[in-house]
Protein backbone atom coordinates (compact mmCIF):
# COMPACT_ATOMS: atom_id res chain seq x y z
CA UNK A 1 0.00 0.00 0.00
CA UNK A 2 1.22 3.46 -1.11
CA UNK A 3 2.30 5.71 2.10
CA UNK A 4 1.71 9.24 2.83
CA UNK A 5 5.06 10.06 2.16
CA UNK A 6 5.00 8.03 -1.39
CA UNK A 7 1.76 10.15 -2.11
CA UNK A 8 3.98 13.24 -1.38
CA UNK A 9 6.57 12.73 -3.25
CA UNK A 10 4.85 11.83 -6.19
CA UNK A 11 2.46 15.26 -5.56
CA UNK A 12 6.27 16.55 -5.62
CA UNK A 13 7.73 15.42 -8.42
CA UNK A 14 4.87 16.70 -11.06
CA UNK A 15 4.54 19.95 -9.10
CA UNK A 16 8.56 20.16 -9.31
CA UNK A 17 8.12 20.14 -13.00
CA UNK A 18 5.56 22.64 -13.61
CA UNK A 19 7.75 24.81 -11.56
CA UNK A 20 10.71 24.54 -13.71
CA UNK A 21 8.98 25.36 -16.59
CA UNK A 22 7.52 28.41 -15.16
CA UNK A 23 10.66 29.90 -13.70
CA UNK A 24 13.51 28.67 -15.04
CA UNK A 25 16.55 28.17 -12.31
CA UNK A 26 17.94 31.52 -13.96
CA UNK A 27 15.45 33.37 -12.97
CA UNK A 28 15.12 31.85 -9.41
CA UNK A 29 19.01 32.56 -9.06
CA UNK A 30 17.97 36.60 -9.48
CA UNK A 31 16.24 37.08 -6.46
CA UNK A 32 17.59 39.81 -4.42
CA UNK A 33 17.38 37.51 -1.54
CA UNK A 34 20.20 34.62 -3.21
CA UNK A 35 23.03 36.40 -2.47
CA UNK A 36 22.14 37.71 0.79
CA UNK A 37 24.60 35.76 3.98
CA UNK A 38 22.69 32.99 6.02
CA UNK A 39 22.05 32.80 9.12
CA UNK A 40 23.54 29.81 11.25
CA UNK A 41 21.42 27.67 13.07
CA UNK A 42 23.98 25.07 14.15
CA UNK A 43 25.79 28.04 16.09
CA UNK A 44 22.10 29.34 17.83
CA UNK A 45 21.64 26.02 19.08
CA UNK A 46 25.04 25.41 20.20
CA UNK A 47 25.19 28.74 22.28
CA UNK A 48 21.33 28.40 23.29
CA UNK A 49 19.88 26.97 26.53
CA UNK A 50 16.70 25.95 25.58
CA UNK A 51 17.72 24.80 22.08
CA UNK A 52 13.93 25.18 20.95
CA UNK A 53 13.23 25.67 17.11
CA UNK A 54 9.46 27.13 16.90
CA UNK A 55 7.60 25.75 14.03
CA UNK A 56 5.01 27.32 11.48
CA UNK A 57 2.53 24.86 10.56
CA UNK A 58 -1.20 25.47 10.29
CA UNK A 59 -2.24 21.84 9.33
CA UNK A 60 -0.71 18.37 8.45
CA UNK A 61 -2.16 14.93 6.99
CA UNK A 62 -2.82 13.75 10.58
CA UNK A 63 -4.17 17.02 11.56
CA UNK A 64 -5.99 18.87 9.18
CA UNK A 65 -7.01 22.09 10.93
CA UNK A 66 -3.93 23.09 14.10
CA UNK A 67 -4.37 26.86 13.47
CA UNK A 68 -5.29 28.73 9.85
CA UNK A 69 -6.49 32.07 11.46
CA UNK A 70 -2.55 33.36 12.06
CA UNK A 71 -0.31 35.44 9.64
CA UNK A 72 2.67 33.81 9.80
CA UNK A 73 4.52 37.45 9.87
CA UNK A 74 2.86 38.09 13.55
CA UNK A 75 3.80 34.28 14.13
CA UNK A 76 7.24 34.97 13.50
CA UNK A 77 8.10 37.74 15.44
CA UNK A 78 6.44 36.32 18.20
CA UNK A 79 8.25 33.48 17.99
CA UNK A 80 11.27 35.37 17.87
CA UNK A 81 10.51 37.23 20.72
CA UNK A 82 9.96 34.79 22.81
CA UNK A 83 13.65 33.64 22.39
CA UNK A 84 13.42 30.85 20.05
CA UNK A 85 16.84 30.07 18.07
CA UNK A 86 15.31 30.14 14.81
CA UNK A 87 12.28 28.73 12.86
CA UNK A 88 10.80 25.82 10.56
CA UNK A 89 8.32 27.27 7.88
CA UNK A 90 6.41 24.81 5.97
CA UNK A 91 5.94 25.72 2.17
CA UNK A 92 4.54 22.20 1.38
CA UNK A 93 1.35 23.08 -0.22
CA UNK A 94 -1.20 20.55 -0.89
CA UNK A 95 -0.50 18.36 2.02
CA UNK A 96 0.49 21.24 4.95
CA UNK A 97 -1.17 24.71 3.74
CA UNK A 98 1.91 26.48 3.20
CA UNK A 99 4.09 28.05 0.81
CA UNK A 100 6.78 29.86 -0.45
CA UNK A 101 5.50 33.64 0.03
CA UNK A 102 4.80 32.45 4.04
CA UNK A 103 8.82 31.76 3.80
CA UNK A 104 9.37 35.38 2.47
CA UNK A 105 7.03 37.12 4.56
CA UNK A 106 8.85 35.19 7.74
CA UNK A 107 12.05 36.28 6.24
CA UNK A 108 11.50 40.12 5.81
CA UNK A 109 9.99 39.54 9.76
CA UNK A 110 12.68 38.21 11.73
CA UNK A 111 16.30 38.14 11.71
CA UNK A 112 17.10 34.74 12.97
CA UNK A 113 17.87 31.29 11.19
CA UNK A 114 14.55 30.15 9.19
CA UNK A 115 14.25 26.32 7.98
CA UNK A 116 12.51 25.85 4.81
CA UNK A 117 10.67 22.51 5.95
CA UNK A 118 9.23 20.98 2.42
CA UNK A 119 9.80 17.65 0.88
CA UNK A 120 13.34 17.99 -1.19
CA UNK A 121 13.67 15.73 -4.19
CA UNK A 122 15.21 18.15 -6.58
CA UNK A 123 18.21 20.45 -6.92
CA UNK A 124 15.80 22.99 -8.17
CA UNK A 125 14.26 23.22 -4.62
CA UNK A 126 17.40 24.30 -2.97
CA UNK A 127 17.75 27.11 -4.83
CA UNK A 128 13.94 27.94 -4.56
CA UNK A 129 14.77 27.97 -0.57
CA UNK A 130 18.16 30.05 -0.71
CA UNK A 131 16.06 32.88 -3.41
CA UNK A 132 12.89 32.84 -0.96
CA UNK A 133 14.85 33.33 2.69
CA UNK A 134 15.61 29.89 3.93
CA UNK A 135 19.37 29.40 5.80
CA UNK A 136 18.74 26.09 6.63
CA UNK A 137 16.99 22.70 4.38
CA UNK A 138 15.74 19.81 5.48
CA UNK A 139 16.45 16.58 3.46
CA UNK A 140 14.28 13.86 4.43
CA UNK A 141 16.76 10.45 4.55
CA UNK A 142 13.31 8.41 4.11
CA UNK A 143 13.00 9.69 0.61
CA UNK A 144 16.40 10.17 -0.95
CA UNK A 145 19.24 7.97 -1.84
CA UNK A 146 22.91 8.19 0.41
CA UNK A 147 24.09 9.69 -2.89
CA UNK A 148 21.62 12.33 -3.50
CA UNK A 149 22.10 13.14 0.03
CA UNK A 150 25.75 13.73 -0.10
CA UNK A 151 24.77 16.07 -3.13
CA UNK A 152 22.63 17.88 -2.01
CA UNK A 153 24.33 18.68 1.39
CA UNK A 154 27.19 19.85 -1.21
CA UNK A 155 24.91 21.92 -3.29
CA UNK A 156 23.16 23.60 -0.23
CA UNK A 157 26.80 24.41 2.01
CA UNK A 158 27.80 26.05 -1.10
CA UNK A 159 25.19 27.88 -1.48
CA UNK A 160 25.39 29.30 2.08
CA UNK A 161 23.12 27.47 3.70
CA UNK A 162 22.84 24.64 6.15
CA UNK A 163 21.64 20.98 5.81
CA UNK A 164 19.21 19.75 8.58
CA UNK A 165 19.06 15.58 8.36
CA UNK A 166 16.21 14.00 9.32
CA UNK A 167 16.13 10.24 9.83
CA UNK A 168 14.16 7.79 11.57
CA UNK A 169 16.17 4.65 12.28
CA UNK A 170 19.36 3.55 12.16
CA UNK A 171 19.54 2.31 9.23
CA UNK A 172 18.80 5.78 7.73
CA UNK A 173 21.22 6.98 9.89
CA UNK A 174 23.86 4.86 9.36
CA UNK A 175 23.84 4.96 5.32
CA UNK A 176 24.00 9.03 5.89
CA UNK A 177 27.14 9.28 8.00
CA UNK A 178 29.32 10.23 5.04
CA UNK A 179 27.24 12.85 3.80
CA UNK A 180 28.76 16.60 5.09
CA UNK A 181 25.50 17.85 7.41
CA UNK A 182 25.34 19.85 9.77
CA UNK A 183 22.86 19.24 12.08
CA UNK A 184 21.25 15.87 12.34
CA UNK A 185 17.77 15.71 13.09
CA UNK A 186 15.45 12.75 14.61
CA UNK A 187 11.88 12.44 14.11
CA UNK A 188 10.17 11.41 16.84
CA UNK A 189 7.38 10.66 14.58
CA UNK A 190 7.04 7.74 11.69
CA UNK A 191 5.91 9.56 8.59
CA UNK A 192 4.90 6.40 7.53
CA UNK A 193 2.66 5.73 10.68
CA UNK A 194 2.11 8.94 12.10
CA UNK A 195 3.28 6.87 15.25
CA UNK A 196 4.83 9.00 17.87
CA UNK A 197 7.49 8.60 20.41
CA UNK A 198 10.57 10.14 21.67
CA UNK A 199 12.34 6.84 22.80
CA UNK A 200 13.88 7.12 19.07
CA UNK A 201 15.67 9.62 19.92
CA UNK A 202 17.00 8.48 23.01
CA UNK A 203 17.93 4.63 21.08
CA UNK A 204 19.87 6.53 18.00
CA UNK A 205 21.37 9.72 19.90
CA UNK A 206 24.56 7.60 20.47
CA UNK A 207 24.84 6.84 17.31
CA UNK A 208 25.00 10.56 15.72
CA UNK A 209 28.83 11.62 15.61
CA UNK A 210 29.88 14.71 17.80
CA UNK A 211 30.51 16.76 14.96
CA UNK A 212 27.02 17.12 14.12
CA UNK A 213 24.32 18.82 16.20
CA UNK A 214 21.85 16.72 17.44
CA UNK A 215 18.11 17.28 17.35
CA UNK A 216 14.93 15.95 18.35
CA UNK A 217 11.70 16.81 16.28
CA UNK A 218 8.39 16.22 16.45
CA UNK A 219 5.42 15.12 19.34
CA UNK A 220 7.61 17.14 22.11
CA UNK A 221 4.70 18.36 24.08
CA UNK A 222 6.50 19.55 27.68
CA UNK A 223 9.95 21.11 28.92
CA UNK A 224 10.11 17.61 31.01
CA UNK A 225 10.76 15.90 27.51
CA UNK A 226 13.49 18.86 25.98
CA UNK A 227 15.28 18.62 29.49
CA UNK A 228 15.43 14.58 29.61
CA UNK A 229 16.45 14.61 25.83
CA UNK A 230 19.05 17.23 26.55
CA UNK A 231 20.47 14.89 28.89
CA UNK A 232 20.62 12.31 25.82
CA UNK A 233 23.21 14.92 24.06
CA UNK A 234 19.87 16.14 21.92
CA UNK A 235 20.89 20.68 21.51
CA UNK A 236 17.58 21.31 19.30
CA UNK A 237 13.89 20.69 19.74
CA UNK A 238 11.66 21.36 16.27
CA UNK A 239 8.51 22.24 17.88
CA UNK A 240 5.35 22.47 15.67
CA UNK A 241 1.72 21.70 17.22
CA UNK A 242 2.54 22.21 20.84
CA UNK A 243 2.79 25.71 20.14
CA UNK A 244 0.51 26.34 16.35
CA UNK A 245 -2.65 24.65 18.50
CA UNK A 246 -2.82 27.60 20.59
CA UNK A 247 -4.22 30.86 20.04
CA UNK A 248 -1.32 32.65 20.75
CA UNK A 249 1.86 30.40 19.27
CA UNK A 250 4.32 33.05 20.43
CA UNK A 251 3.01 33.24 24.26
CA UNK A 252 2.93 29.65 24.73
CA UNK A 253 7.01 29.31 22.90
CA UNK A 254 7.65 32.25 25.85
CA UNK A 255 6.32 30.60 28.16
CA UNK A 256 8.18 27.02 27.12
CA UNK A 257 11.12 28.52 27.05
CA UNK A 258 10.88 30.43 30.25
CA UNK A 259 10.14 27.55 31.77
CA UNK A 260 13.29 25.84 30.71
CA UNK A 261 15.26 28.29 31.46
CA UNK A 262 14.03 28.61 35.01
CA UNK A 263 14.23 24.42 35.57
CA UNK A 264 18.00 24.32 34.62
O1 LIG B 1 4.16 19.52 15.19
P1 LIG B 1 5.21 18.70 15.86
O2 LIG B 1 4.73 17.35 16.27
O3 LIG B 1 5.85 19.46 17.00
O4 LIG B 1 6.36 18.45 14.76
C1 LIG B 1 7.13 19.49 14.19
C2 LIG B 1 8.01 18.94 13.07
O5 LIG B 1 8.95 18.08 13.63
C3 LIG B 1 7.17 18.22 12.00
O6 LIG B 1 6.33 19.16 11.44
C4 LIG B 1 8.01 17.55 10.91
C5 LIG B 1 9.16 16.86 11.09
N1 LIG B 1 9.64 16.40 9.93
C6 LIG B 1 8.82 16.77 8.96
C7 LIG B 1 8.89 16.55 7.59
C8 LIG B 1 7.92 17.11 6.79
C9 LIG B 1 6.85 17.82 7.34
C10 LIG B 1 6.76 18.04 8.71
C11 LIG B 1 7.75 17.52 9.53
Amino acid sequence: MATILDTIVKHKLTEIQLKKELLPIKYVEQSPLFNRACFSLSQALKKSESGIIAEHKRRSPSKPNINQNLYVNEVLVSYQKAGACGSSVLTDNSFFGGSLEDLQLARSSVQFPLLRKDFIIDEYQMLEAKANGADVILLIAAILSPQQIKNFALLANELGMEVLLEVHNTEELQANLQAQVQLIGVNNRNLKTFEVSTEISKQLSSLIPEEMVKISESGLQSTSDTLELREYGYRGFLIGETFMKTENPGESAKNFIEEIERKK
